[in-house]
């Protein structure tokens, strides 16, 4: 698991980001979606735009370019992460914001891998999650043998439930695509608060 990278996403306390700091994650996810429980509203975006130690990811489900933008201004975000039915002309429009862009797709057994095609050009990252009507933060986990037919070679964050359980089968990948882990709600005291121990068994 070393290899890899981590991202720890939907944080929206100032306190606990510090504490999750410490754990030394390569990406802090932010959650610009009004319907989540992990929403980054109360959180100061002053206090966001001056974390350096860490790449900031801004999560959003279908937003307009326009709030895209405006939270890439104010957070200084880093990565943008399309967690929606974003179209490809669309996720052009936000690569010109001089953003990377992690695009997500929901697996389920019928997902279309040639979808993914279009999008390769313009993607730094795909990430694959659990498809759920609740587009992401669901806590489910998918049949990551789909990943097998997985055609591309843009690499990828797997994300969807991950918990200590399951993250020990990672080991089982032999994949160099597998480029980062992306951990939520199977760390989580209460939603948007980190568990600081649970999280530091990641990387034991
Ligand atoms: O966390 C959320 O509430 C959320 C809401 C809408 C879109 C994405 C969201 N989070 C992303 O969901 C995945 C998986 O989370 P989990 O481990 O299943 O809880 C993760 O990539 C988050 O970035």
């Amino acid at each position: 698991m070393n290899r890899l990278k981590l991202k720890i996403c939907g944080m929206t306390d100032q306190a606990n980001i510090n504490d999750v700091l410490s754990v030394g994650p390569d990406y802090l996810g932010f959650i610009f979606y009004a319907s989540s429980k992990r929403y980054v509203k109360g959180l100061s975006a002053d206090f966001v735009r001056q974390l350096t130690v860490v790449q900031k990811v801004g999560v959003f489900v279908d937003a307009s370019l326009d709030d895209i933008k405006q939270a890439i201004i104010h957070y200084g975000l880093d990565f943008v992460q399309l967690h929606g039915q974003e179209q490809p002309d669309f996720v052009q429009q936000v690569k010109a914001l001089n953003v990377r862009i992690i695009k997500a797709f929901g697996m389920a057994a019928d997902f279309d891998w040639q979808c993914l095609r279009a999008y390769q050009e313009m993607a730094d990252y795909f990430l694959f999650d659990t498809k759920t009507s609740s587009h992401g933060g669901s806590g489910e986990v998918f049949d990551w043998t789909l990943l097998q037919q997985y055609p591309l070679q843009v690499p990828y964050f797997l994300s969807g439930g991950l918990s200590l359980t399951n993250l020990v089968a990672v080991n089982t990948f032999d994949d160099p695509r597998l480029y980062a882990l992306d951990v939520n709600s199977k760390f989580e005291s209460s939603p948007g608060f980190k568990d600081i121990q649970l999280l530091k068994q990641i990387k034991k």
